[in-house]
């Protein structure tokens, strides 16, 4: 379905019935990403999916402000009010999981618990972030200047994906078509709007967080491990979970153990909803 909020569109996947499940997908990602997940969980959860702005078949708009991680946080409860959807649980991966981060933080009365893959609060100092904004900058002007194709192809070769060049062909061509599918004014304006080095650093809001949160990375992504490491010495209520032999994408190198992972933490929440009064 596509949900109008603020003059964008945004496509919206809904699938199942019970606790509502936000997923938000990573940068150069969509919500198809999430299709194992969903039929793994939607027996039991309402799994929502949303196409990120700039992304899938949501809006790729020409004003960057409508990228800013604050604004696009916002427009995602306004879609959840759409929704009829008070409170969720949030699952982001990576970009998705800075986005559920920001919603957690901003609009705390949405989000009922959080889970991050592969995530970060943003980057903590001044100076990393305006060298990680340069940078982001040049490569928001590669892709439009050289194209999707040229800019897939070294995208899926960064060492952080080293580990999906183990697994089978087809799921590695399946990640490379859902990439060469974006648009790239929507990927650019993406890095330009949202990127790791445009947003605020959240490092020190963390303590402040006072729902659930499970902090998932794969074991073989040393640097997502370290910042989850990090993370869970501010975060009051969380849990990390390291997942033994998989890298950054851990919902598509290992979606069926992700899928117990996700399912164990939010069976909890089952719990206490069916003994509600
Ligand atoms: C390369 C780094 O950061 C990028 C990598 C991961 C993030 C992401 O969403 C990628 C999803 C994917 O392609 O599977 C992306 C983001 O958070 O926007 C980062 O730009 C890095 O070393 O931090």
């Amino acid at each position: 379905m596509i949900v109008h909020v603020n003059d964008c569109s945004f496509f919206v996947e809904i699938k199942g019935e019970g606790e509502p499940l936000l997923l938000l997908h990573g940068f150069t990602g969509e919500s198809s990403t999430w299709d194992k997940l969903m039929e793994q969980l939607s027996p039991r959860f309402q799994c929502i999916a949303v196409d990120i702005v700039g992304h899938g078949k949501s809006a790729k708009p020409d004003n960057i402000n409508d990228y800013k991680i604050e604004r696009v946080a916002e427009n995602i409860t306004f879609i959840l009010n759409e929704l009829n959807i008070n409170q969720t649980h949030v699952l982001g991966y990576s970009m998705g999981g800075r986005l559920a981060l920001t919603m957690a933080i901003l609009f705390p009365e949405k989000v009922k618990s959080l889970i991050l893959e592969s995530a970060s609060p943003g980057i903590k100092t001044e100076e990393e972030r305006r060298k990680r904004r340069e940078s982001d900058h040049l490569l928001a002007n590669r892709i439009i200047q050289l194209g999707i194709e040229r800019f897939v192809n070294d995208w899926e070769n960064i060492p952080l994906f080293s580990t999906q060049k183990r697994l089978p062909i087809h799921i590695q061509q399946s990640i490379r078509k859902q990439r060469l599918s974006q648009s790239p004014l929507g990927l650019a304006n993406s890095l330009r709007g949202m990127g790791t080095g445009e947003q605020p650093s959240f490092w020190g809001d963390l303590h402040n967080v006072e729902i659930p949160v499970l902090l998932v990375t794969g074991a073989v992504d040393e640097k997502f491990c370290r910042i989850a490491n990090e993370m869970k010495k501010s975060l009051p209520h969380a849990e990390w979970t390291r997942v033994l032999g998989v890298g950054h994408t851990i919902h598509v190198e290992d979606c069926e153990k992700f899928g117990k992972i996700i399912d164990g933490f939010l069976s909890k929440f089952e719990g206490g909803s069916k003994n509600d009064v």
